[in-house]
């Protein structure tokens, strides 16, 4: 009988443990074979911003586990939910702030409207396959009439069930209300109570009880609503989302770290108590952070670099750089580490994407290598999996290319029009610096002029630390 175990093992937040991965439709003695469908669901963006470098890692993490449970399932059998958050209080600061003359409604529109546009041409940039639904948290706050389930209607169950309440212009769910509230990022109700060191504020039952619906002023967005005109919280509407298009449980849920607590705990908490069953999903999936200078990048922090900055200005590093090197720069590191950012990184990505593709200029079509596969298939295991793909370098160029294919990479594509490769520029850099050392500046010259004719531009700056001269190029 086929269980649906194709190798896969991934790592489960939920019970800290490597999990051999079948999907539920495999093990369900009723579903027709050709109903089976491989079900994930990733918190998407809250568009208000332009989306950081940090934002860019689950959506690469996560396009390559699309990528390969395609190539283990089949791809029209995996559906993949990322949801658009365009309901969100950060959202309507930036409204009111960036749009002061307008009705509340009409400034959001101008500000959800181009920023999802920006996302969806980032993540194009960044090779990201679309995922299969994208829906928009507004379409799913009031009843649809179209018996997909709608978040007014889901906390009016939950009420009804006992796991949720109306106080002080509120409605919350009461954590005290599920025994197991906590088990994704293991605390205990306990020590949440007795460790708060915030008032609790009067009208909640427990300190942890979170906001399912909030009241909204008469300029603020609103929907109609048995406890007067409000909008969402934050956390119901992938509850509602997830079960609109993968049904109230499913096999994967991912998104960054910072989710773990309170976000997807909540989701856990809504969708069970809603639907009286023992999960939400099978697989909980976590990305590490990218950091800058040990802290993680975030807009709160205002360390952040836009992929926008990355890819379509000069300014990182004084040059642009292609989406496909930020997606190999993340890869090189295991998703669940940390990954500290820099020039540094990107440009050993570049170089390492200039050596295959000069591997495999002409070569004819292959499969993946199967130790590539089964590097992937082990909990994503990115850097083994490029290990394999020096391997494969020297062995089987065809099998490379194929390989790079599946985590997104398309060696067939030149990177730019340089007419000369990035380690040898690095090589002339060095050389560059090696005779001005000496004095030799006409040599020096020379190597200048040259990688000018191949259409590569050198500029001399100084490390503000050490005061020695730094060469950086860019194509022109
Ligand atoms: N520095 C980071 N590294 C990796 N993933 C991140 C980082 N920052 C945010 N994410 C992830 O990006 C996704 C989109 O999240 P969201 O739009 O809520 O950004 P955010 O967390 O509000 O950003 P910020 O922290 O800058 O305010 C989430 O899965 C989140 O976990
Ligand atoms: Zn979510």
């Amino acid at each position: 009988m086929d269980d649906g175990f194709r190798g896969l093992r991934l790592t489960n937040t939920m019970t800290r443990a490597k999990e051999a991965f079948r999907p539920l439709d495999w093990r369900d003695g009723a579903r027709a074979e050709a109903e089976r469908r491989v079900r994930m669901y990733v918190c998407g963006p809250t568009v208000y911003d332009f989306a950081h470098i940090g934002n860019a890692r689950p959506v690469i993490v996560f396009d390559v586990l699309f990528r390969l449970l395609r190539h283990l399932y089949g791809a029209e059998r995996v559906t993949y939910v990322r949801n658009i958050t365009d309901v969100d209080d950060k959202i309507n600061a930036r409204a009111a702030r960036d749009f002061p003359g307008l009705p509340l409604n009409e400034a959001i529109a101008r500000v959800t409207g181009p920023t999802a546009e920006q996302f969806r041409r980032d993540t194009d940039a960044l090779g990201a396959l679309a995922p299969t639904i994208e829906p928009r948290a507004t379409a799913f706050v009031a009843p649809r009439g179209d018996g997909l389930p709608d978040m007014v209607s889901m906390i009016e169950t939950l009420i009804a069930r006992g796991h949720a309440y109306a106080a002080g212009g509120e409605v919350l769910f009461d954590v005290g209300s599920m025994p197991d509230y906590g088990a994704l990022s293991h605390r205990r109700l306990e020590d949440q109570q007795a460790g708060a060191r915030v008032a609790v504020e009067a009208h909640k039952r427990n300190p942890g009880d979170f906001v399912l619906w909030k009241l909204s002023d008469a300029d603020e967005p609103g929907w109609d609503s048995p406890w007067g005109r409000g909008r969402p919280g934050w956390h119901i509407e992938c509850s509602v989302m997830s079960e609109a298009y993968l049904g109230p449980v499913f096999d994967i849920h991912g998104g960054g770290l910072d989710l773990i607590f309170p976000h997807h705990e909540n989701e856990i908490a809504q969708s069970r108590c809603a639907h009286g069953t023992h999960s939400m999903a099978e697989i909980w999936m976590h990305n590490g952070f990218v950091q800058v200078e040990g802290r993680k990048m975030s807009k709160s922090e205002g360390n952040f670099v836009t992929i926008h900055d990355l890819l379509e200005t000069e300014r990182f590093g004084g040059r642009r750089w292609p989406g496909e090197v930020l997606r190999l720069a993340m890869l090189m590191t295991h998703y669940r580490e940390p990954i500290d950012f820099s020039r540094k990184r990107l440009e050993e990505a570049e170089d390492l994407l200039a050596g295959w593709r000069r591997a495999t200029a002409g070569v004819g079509e292959a499969l993946p290598s199967e130790a590539f596969v089964a590097a992937l298939s082990d909990d994503l295991s990115t850097s083994a999996a490029i290990a394999e793909l020096h391997v494969l370098r020297r062995s089987d160029p065809a099998a490379l290319k194929a390989s790079a294919a599946l985590i997104g990479l398309d060696l067939a594509q030149p990177v730019a029009r340089l007419a000369v490769a990035p380690e040898e520029i690095a090589a002339r850099i060095a050389e560059r610096l090696e005779r001005l050392k000496a004095k030799d500046f006409a040599a020096a010259d020379a190597i200048r002029a040259w990688l000018l004719e191949q259409g590569v531009q050198l500029k001399d700056g100084k490390d503000p630390v050490t005061g020695e001269r730094v060469t950086s190029w860019e194509s022109v």
